[in-house]
């Protein structure tokens, strides 16, 4: 199971989002009553809106947080605006929202995407409805029967509500979805922590004033900001590989300026490679050429074109500025040996793996493979983005033809 560290960035809007709808909380008292009553209805519509942008996209996930988030504000809104001391149905209420909070959090973190309308969909939500009435009903009564209750009851008289076992768990909730996160690397992971880390904010600081609306603005921006995402990345990016795909690279290429290089890049030889150590070997070598590719010097933006074919654009630069950096790159591909992983994809004729010259058997368990490139740059025969990228092609075919491994460039 892979790790990847770097979707952390995903979670840099809530930098943003989570101190600045602290901050902003303090200006809401400055508002006439009239914008105040408007922003106390925000949170349930934007949950609404995040509602019905999930049912169009079919995100199951999002839709049960953003009707959790809507709930929980309307419990805050309709049972907490007084004083726990003297209300035991209010601490209920408290008691039932910090034991219902984490455990719904974490099953909502811990259950894979399946859509909605589907059974797989329905049963994971009826799953989240049934284990949301069950923690309300049974976690004040099981809090109230032994003595996990002392150590849950919130700290009425601090700024800081939750009891030490919610903060914990509160935290054991977070390190879970950070963690998913690491090894899903997806929107969504990011999205559903966007939104539990503000709710938690709003229960643990209940008595600060506005703390409720403001957090659960964010909790929904988040959310809605999760659905655009992953939206924008189902569109364009290639899931195989990360990268952005065909119809990013369509988008970029009407936006290209006067003066811009462009360069194909294809697997050798990608067909028998597949033949002989299987599909899966092949899709990891092109996860291995993409994440090459994609860390191309010279300003260049790496798109996968389709199948083996990777494509660079290099904005204001000429075909020569091109050139050392995508010899880099085929240089630093070819004397890669990849290690095969899945034992049982080895080649099953040992003369077919050592015959091959794009991918080369060097032991028993590595490869390596190379890689031949095509560059045109834009100019009076090639004027526009798809003349230029059909030039790069053509020129790809030339460094094919002279025997692959290397690059060749319109002049
Ligand atoms: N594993 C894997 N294979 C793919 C994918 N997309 C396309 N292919 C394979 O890529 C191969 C492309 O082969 P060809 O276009 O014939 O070219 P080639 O074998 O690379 O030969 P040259 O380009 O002439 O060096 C085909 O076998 C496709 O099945 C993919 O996403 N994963």
């Amino acid at each position: 199971m892979a790790l990847h560290p770097t979707a952390l960035v995903k979670l840099l809007p809530l930098a943003v989002l989570i101190p600045g709808a602290y901050f902003g909380r303090g200006q809401i008292s400055l508002l006439d009553d009239d914008l105040r009553i408007i922003l106390d209805s925000l949170p349930y519509l934007l949950c609404l809106g995040v509602v019905l942008m999930s049912l169009q996209f079919q995100r199951g996930r999002l839709l049960l947080a953003a009707i959790s988030v809507a709930v929980f504000y309307w419990v805050v809104q309709s049972y907490l605006q007084t004083s726990l001391n003297r209300n035991t149905d209010a601490l209920r209420a408290y008691l039932a929202l910090s034991f219902a909070l984490p455990v719904m959090a974490l099953y909502l973190l811990l259950l894979p995407e399946r859509g909605i309308w589907n059974l797989q969909g329905l049963i994971a939500a009826l799953g989240f409805i049934l284990l949301g009435l069950a923690c309300i009903e049974l976690g004040p009564w099981i809090l109230g029967i032994n003595d996990a209750a002392i150590s849950y009851t919130p700290n009425l008289n601090d700024v800081y509500m939750l009891s030490k076992s919610a903060s914990i768990l509160a935290g054991l909730t977070a390190l879970v979805g950070v963690v998913l996160l690491c090894i899903r690397n997806e929107e969504i992971e990011a999205a559903l922590l966007g939104a539990i880390l503000p709710v938690y904010i709003a229960l643990a600081f209940l008595h600060v004033e506005y703390i409720s609306v403001s957090m659960c603005i964010a909790a929904s921006l988040s959310l809605a900001w999760g659905l655009l995402r992953s939206s924008y990345s189902m569109a364009y990016r290639d899931e195989l590989t990360g990268l952005p795909g065909r119809r990013a690279l369509n988008e970029r290429l009407k936006m290209l300026g006067k003066s811009y290089s462009i360069a194909m890049i294809d697997v050798d030889r990608f067909k028998r490679f597949n033949d002989t150590y299987g599909h899966e070997v092949g899709d990891e070598v092109l996860k291995l050429v993409a994440s090459r590719v994609r860390s191309i010097k010279g300003g260049g933006t790496a798109y996968r074109y389709g199948g083996e074919e990777f494509c660079v654009v290099f904005p204001r630069k000429t075909v020569e500025a091109t050139l050392e950096p995508i010899e880099k790159i085929r240089d630093g591909i070819a004397s890669y040996n990849m290690s095969i992983r899945n034992r049982s994809k080895r080649p099953a004729r040992m003369k077919e793996g050592s015959r091959l010259r794009g991918a080369t058997r060097l032991g028993s368990d590595q490869v390596s493979i190379t890689i031949s490139a095509g560059v045109a740059a834009r100019s009076p025969e090639h004027p526009d983005p798809d003349s230029v990228l059909s030039e790069a092609d053509k020129m790809l075919y030339k460094a094919k033809r002279r025997g692959r491994n290397r690059v060749a460039y319109a002049s």
